[in-house]
């Protein structure tokens, strides 16, 4: 943990601009500066959208069970301006509700009706319009609070802002979120290696949602982990950003537990939830008024919250007479002037007041181009690579002292005898197995652990697929060659192979090149599984398979016809066979002690008892290299494949 005070050094390494924060724009203070919360600087604040809805429907249809009505047939309107605090029991459906309306439902739910903003139907560019606090956040652990809001701030701003408006915002956030003091401490992770607290993860999230000023915002349970002061000082702000003038508030939907009286008093407007139907919408004194003609009164001593929530929740025990209540308040309300006034149709005409005609004008936001986004991604895995012992310097160090053991326990074995050939194809298989089949299981996680975050990035608009599979294949690279360079290094010389700077040269790249067709074969076994068990319970058959057809455990040419062909995937083979070829070829005198045994008199002999081929080592290097690239296609066709059916 590096929190407190001096920026750590890999974070300006992701700093690719390091004279940002010294450089002041020529044009002095302009576009892109701190509108968020205050009134000022209102000729950068987009203007204002209205939300409206009707007939909406959403479906739960996950694969193999039948489909769930959880929203059923509502109808409503949030004017610009507007905080609305979205209440209800839990499982009342205010989650999937919100994110029908904000265009963002996940993969297996169906949405049905008529949602539009500003009077246009929803669609992407909801993404761009609008922020979305999840209700869980999702974090790189190893990034710091400031470094994180800077690569949302690069991967969402618009690319003509210049580092300096950027920077000004990323600290203005920081300190209207009371972020400032935890700029440098590492995010963590929760059970884990927790750093920052839970409210702090909530304002963060909250902070990284407000970097591009949308007009419409949603916020899935904001205030959940904040104390009473800090929920309310949040709330706060939300109420500032929806009060701003000129028809340049903010809409945002709020969904909140037992809010306090005085919070709830903050909130412009209620939308109760009950049974995936709409209860109420209007300003909470409204809703009590409604709710005692409807013949529940709420005690004077009563937190109005509590008492809405509870009046709606379904009791348990008595579910039958519960859902029949809310069923009575539900249709009254559809009939209540307040529902009418809320509908989209009364609403009419003011509708287009204030809503945008054509929404790209609301906020122009032209993303980052592609390679701008591979770069920021790739910073940030790196800083996760070289953050995470686990990942890179445990391994390496782990190396080291398997290099050091083989070596030392093959010193002195290798001389030019029959016993030496047996030595020597021990180390050579030591260097290929040790450099496949370690990396090839540590990176099965890769995916599975990092796919929540990555759809999350990914629904966002922020990058796809192919951006994010090589972020993690280049931030890797480095590793991927230091690490099998020091082994070759340690146990070659160490084992006493052959004495040539050429052999040692050649033997040290196809250690480096086994170990990266073992990782490529590593990624693509962990985008196409969901997990590491299922990735595992593949993989373990395939690499037996690969290790069997090798060339140390059974002469290649006697395989049987049906599996000889598995030989050609083995890059342990290829491998093999090319190291093979470098420390014989050419050696002549190889020692036979009793003329009445078999014996392998030279360098041919051995290859030929391998059944290698010393006319092949290009071929292994070429094949090697295909593999390489196979592997790596696929395991990116199965991650788009994935992202496609998750979206
Ligand atoms: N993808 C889904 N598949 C099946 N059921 C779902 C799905 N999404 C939501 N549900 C169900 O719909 C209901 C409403 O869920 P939702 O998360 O919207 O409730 P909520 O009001 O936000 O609850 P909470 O306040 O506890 O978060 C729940 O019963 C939930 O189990």
């Amino acid at each position: 943990m590096d929190s407190g005070q001096g920026q750590p050094l890999e974070a300006k390494a992701m700093d690719c601009d390091a004279t940002c924060t010294t450089q002041r724009p020529e044009r002095g203070d302009s576009s892109g500066s701190g509108s968020i919360g205050s009134s000022s600087a209102d000729a950068d604040v987009p203007r204002g959208v209205t939300l409206s809805w009707r007939d909406l429907s959403v479906f739960a249809a996950p694969r193999g069970y039948p489909c769930k009505r959880i929203i059923k047939n509502v109808s409503g309107v949030v004017r610009p301006g507007s905080l609305v605090a979205v209440m209800g029991a839990s499982g009342a459906g205010k989650s999937t509700l919100m994110a029908a309306l904000a265009h963002r439902s996940p993969a297996g739910v169906l949405v049905r009706g008529d949602i539009r903003v500003g009077g246009r139907p929803v669609g992407d560019f909801m993404h761009r319009l609008s922020g979305f606090l999840h209700q869980e956040d999702i974090f790189v652990p190893q990034l710091t609070v400031e470094e994180h809001l800077n690569f949302m701030a690069r991967m969402r701003l618009d690319r003509r802002t210049s580092c300096w408006e950027r920077q000004k915002k990323v600290q203005q956030l920081l300190r209207q979120l009371g972020l400032t003091s935890s700029a440098h401490t590492r995010i963590g992770t929760p059970g884990h290696d927790k750093v920052l607290s839970g409210g702090e993860r909530k304002r963060l999230a909250f902070a990284a949602e407000l970097l591009t000023d949308p007009p419409l915002l949603f916020c899935d349970e904001p205030t959940t982990g904040l104390d009473s002061y800090s929920a309310q000082q949040l709330v706060d702000l939300m109420q500032g950003m929806a009060a701003r003038p000129h028809g340049r508030g903010k809409t945002i939907l709020c969904t909140i537990h037992q809010p306090s009286s005085d919070l709830l008093g903050r909130f412009h407007r209620i939308m109760l939830v009950a049974d995936g139907r709409i209860a109420f919408i209007g300003k909470p004194e409204d809703a009590l008024l409604f709710f005692r003609q409807q013949g529940y009164e709420c005690p004077a001593i009563y937190n109005p919250a509590d008492f809405f929530i509870r009046t709606l929740a379904c009791t348990p025990g008595s579910e039958a007479a519960s859902k029949a209540a809310v069923r009575k308040i539900c249709d009254r309300f559809v009939m209540s002037r307040h529902c009418k006034e809320m509908t989209p149709e009364n609403l009419g005409e003011s509708l287009d007041d204030v809503s945008c005609e054509d929404i790209d004008s609301v906020v122009p936001v032209e993303p980052p181009l592609w390679p701008r986004r591979l770069w920021l991604l790739t910073g940030r895995s790196m800083l996760q690579v070289v953050r995470d012992p686990s990942i890179q310097w445990m391994r390496l160090l782990q190396k080291v002292a398997i290099a050091t053991m083989a070596g030392l326990c093959f010193l002195g074995t290798v001389s030019d005898s029959q016993a030496g050939v047996v030595s020597v194809q021990g180390a050579l298989f030591i260097l290929v197995s040790e450099n496949t089949f370690s990396p090839m299981y540590s990176v099965l996680s890769v995916f599975p652990s990092e796919l929540p975050l990555f759809l999350r990035e990914y629904r966002a608009g922020l990058y796809g697929p192919v951006a994010f599979y090589l972020s993690k294949v280049l931030s890797m690279l480095p590793g991927l060659i230091v690490e099998p360079l020091v082994f070759a290094v340690l146990a070659y010389w160490l084992a006493g192979l052959r004495d040539d700077v050429y052999a040692f040269l050649i033997t040290s790249a196809i250690v480096v090149l086994t170990m990266n067709v073992s990782t490529a074969c590593g990624f693509f076994f962990s985008s196409a599984f969901e997990s590491v068990p299922t990735a595992m319970a593949y993989l373990v058959p395939f690499d037996y398979v690969l290790m069997i057809t090798s060339g140390v455990f059974v002469k290649l040419s006697t395989l049987p016809a049906y599996v000889s062909w598995t030989q050609y995937l083995s890059w342990l083979m290829y491998s093999n066979e090319a190291m093979s070829i470098v420390q014989w070829q050419g050696v002549t005198n190889i020692t036979c002690l009793d003329p009445s045994l078999p014996c392998l008199s030279d360098g041919d002999h051995v290859l030929d008892h391998y059944s290698f081929d010393a006319s092949h080592l290009c071929r292994d290097v070429v094949a090697m290299g295909v593999l390489y690239a196979v592997f790596h296609l696929l395991g990116l066709l199965c991650l788009c494949r994935r992202a496609r059916g998750l979206k």
